[in-house]
């Protein structure tokens, strides 16, 4: 828990990232030295236009990628270092994820897709936990249906159940609403943030949304593999005078 012994009270700490892709005349340098520290219980948003750096921050804070140098702590270890057992035992226990094509597995139900995480943990759900969340989804009469037999919205919500369901430390979101039409985009929000409120669930989110960055307890904005600006909880027209201002659209 070293991230804690240093005073500080971030959950996620990311020390001057640097990501390149290719080499020679198609080398892309997708990160140029972003460091960030995440505060447990806060929704967080990350803003920036197309090809800034978003994704690939995303994918290397949540261990799914590398960088080329830098380092990323979760919960005070590094994750950049870990061989690749030890890395899947720490993202089963610390990370969950949200992806914008819902990812679910076709052949499970519903209930079978939440408990998925558990499963190959091989633990049992706390049964109290388990019906307040898929009570507060709302997805109580859903639970045998196959991801085939959902909305978009009926599939996000399984798998924002899915990342919540072994309470880990943080949740990465990748456009989370970005394949919903724009009223389900504002249920699903109300969700993350209910998630945020309800369960103290430290969330991470990518989005394109001046609307659902608005919703955040904090903004960053990348722009070309750095982060150019950061705020507060703020307004949508205040996010959308930045993103003018800045030239970040
Ligand atoms: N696997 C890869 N190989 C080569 N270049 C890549 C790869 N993945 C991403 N890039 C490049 O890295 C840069 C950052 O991409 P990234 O997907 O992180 O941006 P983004 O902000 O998430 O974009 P978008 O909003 O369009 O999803 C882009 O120039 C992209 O083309």
């Amino acid at each position: 828990m070293e991230g804690y012994s240093e005073g500080t009270t971030s959950v996620v700490r990311a020390e001057d990232l640097v990501r390149v892709y290719g080499a020679g005349d198609t080398e892309v340098r997708a990160l140029r030295g972003v460091s960030v520290d995440i505060a447990p219980g806060q929704l967080t948003a990350v803003m920036g236009p197309s090809g800034s750096g978003k994704s690939t921050l995303m994918h290397i804070l949540a261990g799914l990628d590398k960088p080329t140098t830098g380092s990323v702590k979760i919960d005070g270890t590094d994750i950049t270092t870990l061989g690749d057992d030890a890395l899947t035992r720490l993202r089963r226990k610390h990370i969950g994820f949200i992806f914008q094509f819902f990812n679910l597995l076709p052949m499970l139900t519903a209930r079978d897709n939440v408990l998925l995480p558990l499963s190959i943990a091989g633990q049992k759900p706390d049964e109290e936990y388990f019906t307040d969340l898929i009570d507060r989804v709302g997805l109580a009469d859903r639970l045998t249906h196959r991801p085939a037999e959902l909305s978009g919205g009926q599939q996000q919500r399984v798998a924002i159940a899915r990342a919540l369901v072994s309470r880990p430390t943080v949740i990465f979101a990748d456009e989370p609403t970005g394949n919903l039409d724009s009223r389900t985009s504002g249920e699903i929000l109300e969700l993350i943030r209910a998630s945020v409120d309800k369960y103290g669930q430290t969330t991470v989110m990518v989005t394109h949304d001046a609307k659902a960055a608005a919703m955040a307890d904090r903004v960053l904005f990348l722009a070309d593999g750095e982060i150019v600006k950061e705020t507060g909880k703020t307004s949508q027209h205040e996010i959308l005078r930045i993103i003018d201002t800045l030239d970040l659209s």
